[in-house]
């Protein structure tokens, strides 16, 4: 089956709650190399992808709609457009696989979700894409299941380690290093030199070494 996704996608100053180990520049590289990998697995997938941009932007295999108003409002605009069934997918899922989306697409129901740590969502597939309305942010998760209920959805929720692993703040980093092989976003971050560490008590944090190319 052939969808279309909607990725929305910030390229300017975006992931700013990783200023505390990136500057805007890098976070500008970082962003686009996690957008590459959910591109790679979306057209993988057989979807096409339109990214929905605050700000001017190019993409060899993506359409572009530039679009200056907040992220729910830019989701909603392009979700009245649709006629055919939609993935809204976020651009900072640089896990994400094709089998994974495949499985979302495949649903039964009306519409498939994928939860967000902390709350969020990170994936929606919507076969009837006209009566619903996005509402990111917050807990929206569950603003997201009610809007369901509200438009009389059957809703399926997926359960998906890579999918929920949005990357928002350095912890989240050491998905990517640890589970991310092959993927544009690991590579990036191995450059920077970024490697995993264990803390005091056990726990894996990620460190910033020595720039690789600089070596
Ligand atoms: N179209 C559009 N996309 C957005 C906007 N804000 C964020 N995004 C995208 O929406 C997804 C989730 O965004 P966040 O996790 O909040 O990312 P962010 O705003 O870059 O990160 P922070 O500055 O750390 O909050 C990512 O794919 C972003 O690129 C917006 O205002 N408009
Ligand atoms: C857009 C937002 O993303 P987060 O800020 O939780 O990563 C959400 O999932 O509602």
């Amino acid at each position: 089956m052939y969808f279309h996704a909607l990725i929305p996608f910030k390229p300017v100053n975006p992931k700013t709650r990783l200023s505390c180990i990136l500057n805007q520049e890098e976070r500008e590289a970082f962003a686009r190399a996690m957008l590459e990998d959910v591109i790679a697995a979306v057209l993988k997938s057989g979807c096409s992808a339109t990214l929905l941009c605050t700000h001017p932007f190019k993409h060899e295999n993506a359409l572009v709609a530039v679009r200056k108003e907040s992220l729910n409002d830019a989701i909603n605009w392009a979700l009245e457009q649709f006629h055919c069934p939609a993935l809204i997918i976020m651009a900072d899922l640089p896990l994400v696989t094709a089998g994974d989306i495949q499985r979302l697409i495949r649903t039964e129901k009306d519409m498939a979700i994928v939860p967000g740590r902390g709350g969020g969502t990170n994936v929606i597939f919507l076969k009837k894409p006209q009566c619903f309305h996005a509402d990111f942010y917050g807990a929206s998760f569950l603003d997201h299941l009610r809007v369901a209920e509200e438009c009389g959805f059957s809703v399926e929720v997926i359960d998906s380690f890579r999918m929920s692993t949005d990357i928002d703040e350095k912890e989240d980093l050491v998905e990517i290093l640890i589970h991310g092989k092959g993927r544009k976003s690991r590579e990036f971050l191995e450059r920077l030199g970024f490697s995993i560490v264990l803390d005091e008590k056990g726990r894996v944090g990620v460190q910033r070494g020595p720039h690789k190319e600089a070596l």
